[in-house]
């Protein structure tokens, strides 16, 4: 099976490679394909997502992905900035359901920024939307009629795309608790009425799913205060990027946290939910544990080989009980050695 791997920016590269380590360990079934992207592919290539790019990521069984995005290209027209490359990725390849469980490894109770009694208590499954809302819609810069600069970006859903990014919250809450929280913001946007009144209409084709609805700003504070409530969230793209980092940090790190990207045939892009880290890039302090686990996804997901995904699984808690931690979660370990630890404990 063709992996394409798509390591990026900053810190991608970085922790891509650890996942490679493991994932050679665990398959031989796997053939690898990298690609430039983001900024790096910018400044070979002239373009972000390059041809050639989408290519490998169309022809792959699955695609392992670092992070995009990079300081010296934040000035560049928005179209051929790096984080261009992931927005195409995720629109061309339909992959419109994003998956970012968080869950506390429960040696990492310290970790957390909540007290550990609360964060012990994190077990939940964010599905986020990802091919619509404000991040594809119309977008521009104009001047007002008194001559002032005004930005603006479209926010909107159809109900076709809220029905089957909904589809995905119902069938995940229903392989796990039972508990379906939708996000939005309802109470002031029209966008948020219609999420609302179509996960309400299609609710009745999943009686056994508890529903219920929360603003977004609520949940944020809901996160902090009792993450143990939820048990699968399902909301828009730009609330759920905002409440899967929070989410993360409730479970130990950023650097924790992977995701898998999916259309509606189990194709899949895989990456850890963090981006490029540009002030740590470089120095070997990254944690490569987001991508592992992410790696992990990809085996479940789209390559049906879930005892191996397991088995990394359960490296990962076992390097984490014998004390492997990277500076984000108060050790000293580098990327490689974290990914040395993993690799001992398979
Ligand atoms: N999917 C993607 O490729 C994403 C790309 N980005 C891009 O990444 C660049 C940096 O964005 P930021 O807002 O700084 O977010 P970020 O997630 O890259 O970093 C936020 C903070 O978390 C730390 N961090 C992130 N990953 C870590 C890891 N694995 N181990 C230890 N510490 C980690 C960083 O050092 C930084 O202090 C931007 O260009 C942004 O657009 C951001 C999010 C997702
Ligand atoms: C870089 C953005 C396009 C997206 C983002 O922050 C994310 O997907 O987590
Ligand atoms: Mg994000």
């Amino acid at each position: 099976m063709l992996i394409a791997l798509l390591p990026g920016d900053g810190i991608g590269p970085e922790v891509v490679e650890q996942a490679v380590r493991v994932l050679n360990v665990v398959t031989d079934k796997l053939t690898y394909e990298s690609a430039p992207v983001g900024g790096a592919a910018y400044k070979a290539q002239g373009h972000p997502l390059p041809a050639a790019t989408l290519d490998l990521a169309k022809r792959a069984d699955a695609i392992l992905f670092g992070a995009v995005g990079d300081p010296d290209c934040d000035k560049l027209e928005r179209h051929l900035r790096p984080e261009q490359a992931i927005l195409g990725l995720r629109k061309e390849l339909a992959l419109f359901a994003n998956l970012r469980p968080a869950k506390l490894f429960p040696e990492l109770a310290d970790a957390s920024a909540l007290r550990p009694e609360v964060a012990t208590q994190i077990d939940m499954v964010i599905v986020r939307e990802l091919n619509g809302d404000v991040y594809f819609g119309e977008k521009g810069m104009r001047t007002t009629a008194s001559g002032l600069r005004e930005g603006y970006d479209i926010m909107s859903y159809d109900e076709a795309e809220v029905r089957r990014i909904a589809r995905v919250g119902f069938e995940t809450a229903q392989a796990r608790g039972g508990k379906l929280c939708s996000v939005d913001k309802a109470n002031v946007l029209e966008t948020s009425q219609l999420w609302r009144d179509v996960v309400i209409e299609m609710s009745a084709d999943f009686p056994d799913v508890e529903l219920s609805h929360m603003y977004v700003d609520n949940c944020a504070m809901q996160l902090v205060r009792n993450p143990g409530q939820f048990d699968v969230i399902v909301t828009g793209n730009l609330f759920g990027d905002i409440l899967s980092d929070q989410a993360s940090m409730c479970a130990g790190s950023i650097g924790m946290l992977p995701s898998a990207s999916l259309d509606d045939q189990q194709k899949g892009l895989y990456e850890p939910i963090h981006g490029s880290a540009p002030d740590i890039a470089g120095q070997g302090k990254a944690n490569p544990l987001a991508t592992i686990l992410s790696a992990a996804m990809m085996l479940r997901y789209s390559l049906g080989l879930p005892d191996e995904a397991d088995r990394i699984e359960a490296a990962v808690a076992k390097a984490l009980a014998g004390g492997a931690r990277s500076p984000d979660l108060g050790g000293t370990m580098t990327t490689a050695q974290m990914g040395d630890a993993v690799l001992a404990a398979l």
